[in-house]
């Protein structure tokens, strides 16, 4: 497929303070790329690095080819992090408007922007002023401004921000249209579930640099996976000799005269066979639950920083 974007050891600096540093990625076309990083990793000065909004002090930067995203504006599309549209217009207008700016006829845009509105559920409101939107409706909104010339290339800045849970829904839908339709895109965001479902590959970035980049089960496989335990005469000692196990943690009890314990694995370590060891060296087991590590475990892994799961997203 080829890469769209490429990113090698570019930098950002703001005065004296790095706010990007030797950063490379890239993103295949026809992928769907997270751009994660807790608040103020550097996201969206990259983004606008990319779109070449700002200079970038080091490295270099392709996108579909150009040296940046003002070279082939008319292939990309583009949703800001700060959301704006003008207040008075109609959102069936408002789209045609941005359709426009791009080389699309207003009759063309406007049969756009009703297709979008409608996959959107916002048919009812195709054709009230803005204003008269909830923020949710409007980002919507100027979501489909954005991809209505349907660019080969779409870059979200913090898209599920300011969305309830329904709408979030709803834009998880619009952006697998996007890729199924054979649009590259790339988001970024600091709540992992909007990642974890959607990405085909994430690149995760603290403090300005690169802390991960690969699918979301390989950031998944880089975490101990954990088996939880219970039984009324486990020992900790007993369980930490078992093959495979690298720690062992006392839970609280969960009723008493159990004993419950939290033991991470080995990468790589096969569950079962810790279980049959378990089993064979004559352990009174009542009950085990295996733990998945998810994208959020990998997150504080290897950032260090508590992540949003995505509950809190709403606000
Ligand atoms: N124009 C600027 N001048 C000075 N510092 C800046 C400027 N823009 C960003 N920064 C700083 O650079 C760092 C990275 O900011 P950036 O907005 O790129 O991060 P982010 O990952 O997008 O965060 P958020 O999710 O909060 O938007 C932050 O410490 C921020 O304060």
């Amino acid at each position: 497929m080829g890469a769209a974007l490429i990113l090698e050891h570019v930098g950002k600096r703001y005065g004296a303070f790095q706010a990007v540093k030797d950063l490379s990625f890239e993103v295949q076309k026809g992928e769907i790329c997270g751009f994660l990083g807790p608040n103020g990793a550097g996201k969206t000065s990259t983004i606008r690095m990319i779109l070449g909004l700002t200079n970038l002090d080091e490295g270099r930067i392709s996108i579909l080819g150009a040296r940046d995203g003002r070279r082939v504006r008319d292939r990309l599309g583009f949703l800001p992090e700060e959301r704006g549209l003008y207040k008075k217009m109609t959102p069936v207008d408002a789209i045609a408007y941005f359709g426009a700016l791009k080389g699309l006829s207003m009759a063309e845009g406007r049969k756009r922007a009703r297709g979008l509105l409608e996959r959107q559920g916002l048919s009812e409101s195709a054709n009230k002023p803005l204003k008269a939107l909830s923020k949710g409706m409007a980002q919507k909104v100027q979501l489909a401004a954005a991809v209505v010339h349907e660019p080969e290339f779409v870059i979200l800045d913090e898209p599920f921000s300011g969305l309830d849970p329904v709408n979030q829904q709803g834009l998880e839908a619009l952006i697998r249209d996007l890729a199924r339709g054979g649009a590259t895109v790339l988001f970024s965001t600091h709540v992992m579930q909007h990642a974890e479902r959607l990405c085909d590959r994430v690149v995760l970035l603290a403090k300005g640099q690169k802390a991960f980049e690969g699918t979301v089960r390989e950031a998944r496989a880089s975490v101990p996976r954990t088996l939880e335990m219970e039984g009324p005469a486990l020992d900790a000692a007993a369980l930490a000799a078992l093959p495979g196990v690298i720690e062992v943690e006392a839970s609280p009890e969960p009723e008493p005269g159990v004993r419950a314990f939290r033991i991470s694995l080995a990468p790589g370590a096969a569950t079962a066979e810790v279980l049959k060891a378990a089993f064979g060296r004559g352990f009174e087991i009542s009950r085990f639950d295996v733990r998945e590590a998810s994208l959020h475990d990998a997150f504080i892994r290897l950032t260090g920083i508590e992540a949003e799961t995505g509950q809190e997203a709403a606000r």
